[in-house]
């Protein structure tokens, strides 16, 4: 009899992802960043969005800043800062050329917590959020913090809220088949990885 070796330990889905983001070479990483952001820079709505919040990309993630080389006059881009109330929501700060950047408590670089250039998140047009994994319903699963589920809660009970569209940013590798939603949890509106675009009917308003 053939002896067969015990399965390895389950790892959570969220590290599995995480250890395939980071194994994915530098190369590999902007190819497919790059088909992302070409599948949504082209989108209708995303040309008429004015108010932009992007991501800067670490340990692997896509990489959505290519959709500021194709910005339009009229688009301004804004970047997450962890609020210094750690009160585990996200302030969106300006990003131009002036911008000035520190690291976070997670080593993520982000502009200075500057009020005068920050953006209330209901202001926003389109919100590009950085995830780990995405189901066909825009169940996203991030990093695990709650920050942009706190922050966009207002999405839940606002009657007109559509605004901003959150926007996940990913490879195709992180859509699964079907995540487990939690009561706190704020669905996505859209997608986009380098096999396409994304559009869900949320169905909470
Ligand atoms: N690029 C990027 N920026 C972002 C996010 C993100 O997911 N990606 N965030 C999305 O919300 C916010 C930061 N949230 C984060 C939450 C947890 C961890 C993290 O590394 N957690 C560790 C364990 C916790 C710890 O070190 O204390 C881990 O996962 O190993 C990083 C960022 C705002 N900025
Ligand atoms: N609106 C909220 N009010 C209070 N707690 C919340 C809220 N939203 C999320 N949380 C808390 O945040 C924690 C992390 O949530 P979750 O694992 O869904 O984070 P995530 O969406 O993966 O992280 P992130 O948005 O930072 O990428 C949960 O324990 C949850 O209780």
């Amino acid at each position: 009899m053939p002896t067969v070796a015990p399965p390895p330990p389950k790892l959570p889905l969220r590290r599995i992802l995480q250890r395939q983001r980071a194994a994915l070479a530098p190369a590999e990483q902007a190819t497919l960043s790059a088909q992302a952001v070409h599948h949504l820079h082209t989108q209708r709505a995303f040309r008429n969005a004015q108010h932009i919040a992007l991501y800067l990309p670490v340990r692997g993630e896509a990489d959505p800043r290519g959709l500021r080389q194709h910005a339009l006059p009229k688009q301004h881009f804004y970047l997450p800062v962890l609020s210094p109330f750690r009160d585990s929501r996200l302030w969106f700060v300006r990003w131009d050329n002036t911008t000035r950047f520190r690291l976070n408590r997670f080593r993520i670089p982000e502009p200075y917590p500057d009020y005068h250039r920050s953006r209330p998140a209901r202001w926003l047009d389109v919100v590009v959020t950085p995830l780990v994994a995405f189901d066909a319903q825009g169940t996203r699963m991030g990093m695990g913090g709650g920050f942009y589920d706190r922050t966009f809660a207002f999405k839940r009970t606002r009657l007109q809220s559509r605004r901003p569209t959150l926007c996940g940013f990913a490879y195709h590798f992180q859509k699964t088949d079907h995540l487990q939603r939690q009561r706190w949890d704020i669905p996505l509106d859209q997608a986009v990885s380098d096999a396409g675009f994304f559009h869900f009917s949320t169905g909470i308003y």
